[in-house]
């Protein structure tokens, strides 16, 4: 099975939760797409256990910016259907860059990467004034494209009305949520991972 962890926007908490869904799922990862470092990879490989595998980046662009603009800096052509996700008998998680429509090229953005990997979404959403906005945005363009959306993830302080309007909109539930951390350690994504797989275990048995 291959999860796509998107955003909705960038420095959201996208790397986090892919770090904890590794640990949880006893995944793989992969960033198809790094612009800029320190590389996404090199910080799930801080974070995970030295038994998972991490997937070598197929764009490995230099400038930290969108994709379109830094594959033309590299004077790179970035197309969806040349990306083709690494081989492996275990779940895949996926890491998107940035939010949704962020575009790889002129005509292309991320989400169009979601049907092309034939995988199910996981939406981090980070919480801040506006982020109902952002959120809905998201969901919006996840239903009216017809993508699967396996739950969401929320990152950042409680707020209550602000979690339960956007899982009402959503219609799924919230798999985790991350707290403001002091400091992001191996230990604190391994103690996310065991509530991650508990609240994962759940949701499958109330299908
Ligand atoms: N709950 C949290 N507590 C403390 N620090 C956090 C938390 N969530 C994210 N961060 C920090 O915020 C920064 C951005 O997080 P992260 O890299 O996961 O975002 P991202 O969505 O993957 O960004 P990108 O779009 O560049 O891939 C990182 O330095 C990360 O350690
Ligand atoms: C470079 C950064 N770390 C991300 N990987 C890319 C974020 C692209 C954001 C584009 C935008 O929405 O303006
Ligand atoms: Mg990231």
């Amino acid at each position: 099975m291959r999860y796509f962890v998107t955003a909705i926007g960038t420095d959201s908490g996208k790397t986090l939760a892919s770090a904890i869904l590794v640990e949880a799922l006893g995944a793989d990862y992969w960033k198809p797409i790094q612009a800029g470092t320190p590389t996404d990879s090199d910080t799930i490989r801080n974070l995970v256990s030295p038994k998972r595998v991490i997937h070598q980046e197929q764009y490995f662009l230099k400038s930290p910016m969108s994709p379109h603009a830094a594959a033309k800096i590299d004077n790179v052509e970035i197309k969806i259907k040349h990306l083709s996700a690494p081989h492996t008998t275990k779940p895949l998680i996926i890491e998107g860059a940035g939010g949704l429509l962020v575009p790889v090229n002129d005509q292309e953005t991320i989400a169009d990467m979601i049907p092309h990997f034939q995988s199910e979404i996981i939406l981090v959403s980070n919480i801040y004034l506006g982020s109902i906005n952002h959120s809905l945005l998201s969901l919006e363009l996840i239903k009216s494209r017809g993508y699967h959306l396996k739950g969401i993830i929320f990152n950042g302080p409680k707020n209550l009305e602000t979690q339960q309007i956007i899982q009402n909109y959503a219609g799924v539930k919230c798999l985790l949520h991350i707290r403001n951390e002091k400091k992001i350690t191996k230990e604190v994504v391994n103690e996310y991972a065991q509530k991650l797989k508990a609240n994962w275990n759940e949701l499958a048995g109330q299908r």
